[in-house]
């Protein structure tokens, strides 16, 4: 039965889902680094907030992680790099928490247009201060979207019935979606210079890192209010306070901080400023909705391998799952099978599917066959880190899709490009369940590729057959299955035997002094 640690605080609906599931869970929060390296152990997913960092050295010292499932948008306290290297999968819920975020960035802009924070302190002391809270109105205000994704669109279309005029910076919003969504599109210099409002939807990457810089906020409309319910890190703090002193900057409200928890700021105290600890996300619905999420996809992959929202693996669906299954096992066993064979550096890979094949999911295919493939090498390859390891050797992976029936109802081909040529291995599913490898470097032949396996290249002449079997049965080596092919009669004929036992490196000696033996090897899957 699968594991999985939940790490921070999650709505009771997650654990209650892993268990429906058949996923033993256990509830541990609060806990550093540290105490988490020392504690992850065996577990298979670790479900997660924003409190748990999960670093290298978390990863490493999970000896059998598959997963980790974060309930919420961001993936910035997760090592995602090391996660792949790893073959651990990173699943978010993309969509469960963006209106309740909306929702605080808009209830924040009311705080600020308002100063609602400070006159509630003031009234509660007994100051009845009428004439010091001079507020704005929003109706006709321009509000800046700075990202307009999943929270951005839902802020925007809020502020329109606000009766806000919207202008957005993106580079990734096309022109026909800003037209859908009412906004209009502009660059950040115009954004800055037309904004009474600008609030921030972006993740936090190199690109957007300081986005409202010090340069930026001087460029800002005088009196300009902010809203950050995006990451710490977008804003230079510095900066902003020196904006709100100056009063060139209206008013801030800040959800999320550069260092979380944000126990002292220089921002704290300051007059027109607003801030919440990371609230953004943090309604009933939304917990419960992200809680939901993330059990069912981790419980969804755990269970049956369905992959949604991972961050570094292609999607996969839990129906899908079991129809690729058997083609997973293919796909391995022919990148294994091209792996083993294939000596020397490989430049470029070419995964082909045919018939019923061409109408699956080709990306988890690929995977597969790249896992085979490199698992020959390094037993920690799987399908999330293979297509990674295949990038940083500068393997150039090619993904073909044909139409045409071919003489199977379902083909597999993968080609390797080697110094020496392309070479290329075809694999069929035999009642659309049992592998079979059909063509082995040009060469047909019809073969289980499973155990230990013996490779054989020699010249076809009578005999031959027989004196193989015999030195076999004289080293009490039993063989299982007989696979030959050639490519003419009297030409080139390839063996594949499978054994009992692995082919030991004496036995392939005696296998490579047999007269016209070419080639020998040992293979295993
Ligand atoms: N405060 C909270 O509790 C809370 C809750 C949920 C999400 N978030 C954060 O809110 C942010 C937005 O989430 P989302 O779901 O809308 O993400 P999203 O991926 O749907 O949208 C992000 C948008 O930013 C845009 N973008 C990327 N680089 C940009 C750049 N250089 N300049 C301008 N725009 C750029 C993208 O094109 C995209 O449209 C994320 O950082 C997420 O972690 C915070
Ligand atoms: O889990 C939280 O409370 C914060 C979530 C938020 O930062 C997110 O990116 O989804």
């Amino acid at each position: 039965m699968p594991k999985v640690l939940i790490s921070d605080k999650m709505d009771p609906k997650a654990a209650e889902i892993f268990r429906q599931r058949g996923v033993e869970v256990d509830e541990i929060t609060g806990k550093t680094p540290d105490e988490l390296a020392a504690m992850i152990g065996d577990y298979d997913g670790l479900a997660i907030r924003s409190s748990t960092k999960v670093t290298k050295a978390i990863l490493d010292a999970a000896t059998n992680l598959k997963v980790v499932g974060r309930a919420g948008i961001g993936v910035d306290n997760v090592d995602i790099p090391a996660a792949s290297a790893k073959g651990v999968v990173v699943m978010n819920t993309p969509f469960g928490n963006s209106i309740t975020t909306a929702e605080h960035a808009i209830a924040l802009m009311f705080a600020l247009a308002r100063q609602l924070p400070e006159a509630d302190a003031s009234t509660q002391a007994g100051k009845w201060e009428k004439n010091r809270f001079m507020g704005v109105e929003l109706t006709s205000k321009t509000l800046g979207l700075i990202g307009a994704g999943n929270i951005g669109s839902i802020v925007a279309d809020r502020a329109q019935g606000l009766k806000m005029k919207v202008v957005a910076f993106d580079p990734f919003l096309t022109p026909e979606r800003a037209v859908e969504m009412g906004v209009e599109k502009v660059t950040l210099d115009e954004l800055l210079a037309r904004a009474d409002f600008i609030t921030l939807h972006t993740p936090l990457t190199d690109q957007t890192r300081n986005i409202l810089s010090a340069d930026n906020l001087a460029k800002t409309k005088a009196g300009v209010r902010i809203i950050n319910c995006a990451r710490g890190g977008l804003i230079d703090e510095a900066a902003l306070k020196a904006g709100l002193d100056s009063g060139h900057i209206g008013g801030a409200a800040l959800d999320v901080f550069v260092e979380e928890p944000a126990k002292a700021s220089p921002l704290f105290g300051t007059p027109n400023f607003v801030s919440t600890p990371h609230l953004g996300a943090s309604t009933s619905e939304a917990q419960v909705n992200v809680a939901i999420q993330v059990a069912e996809q981790m419980a969804d992959f755990l269970v049956s391998g369905g992959v949604t929202n991972a961050l570094n693996m292609p999607s996969l669906s839990a129906e899908e799952a079991p129809k690729l299954k058997p083609y997973m096992a293919l796909a391995e066993k022919l990148g294994s099978l091209v792996g083993q064979l294939s000596h020397g550096a490989l430049s470029g890979i070419s995964v082909e599917v045919e018939g019923a094949a061409a109408a699956l999911n080709q990306k988890p295919i690929t995977g597969a066959v790249l896992a085979g493939l490199m698992r020959v090498h390094s037993d920690t390859v799987n399908m999330v880190n293979a297509p990674f390891l295949a990038k940083e050797r500068g393997l150039d992976v090619r993904e073909v899709r044909h139409d045409r029936e071919g003489d199977y109802h379902t083909l597999l081909r993968v080609t390797v490009r080697t110094q020496a040529g392309d070479r290329s291995v075809a694999g069929t599913l035999f009642g659309n369940q049992a592998p079979r490898l059909v063509e082995l470097f040009g060469i047909k032949v019809e073969a289980d590729l499973a155990g230990h396996m013996l490779y054989v290249v020699n010249e076809d002449a009578p005999g031959f057959i027989g004196r193989l079997g015999s030195l076999l049965g004289e080293s009490g080596v039993n063989i299982g299955t007989f696979h030959l092919g050639r490519r003419d009669a009297g030409g080139e004929a390839v063996l594949l035997l499978s054994v009992d036992d692995a082919v030991t490196s004496d036995l392939l000696t005696k296998v490579k002094a047999l007269p016209g033996v070419k080639t020998a090897m040992a293979l295993a899957f």
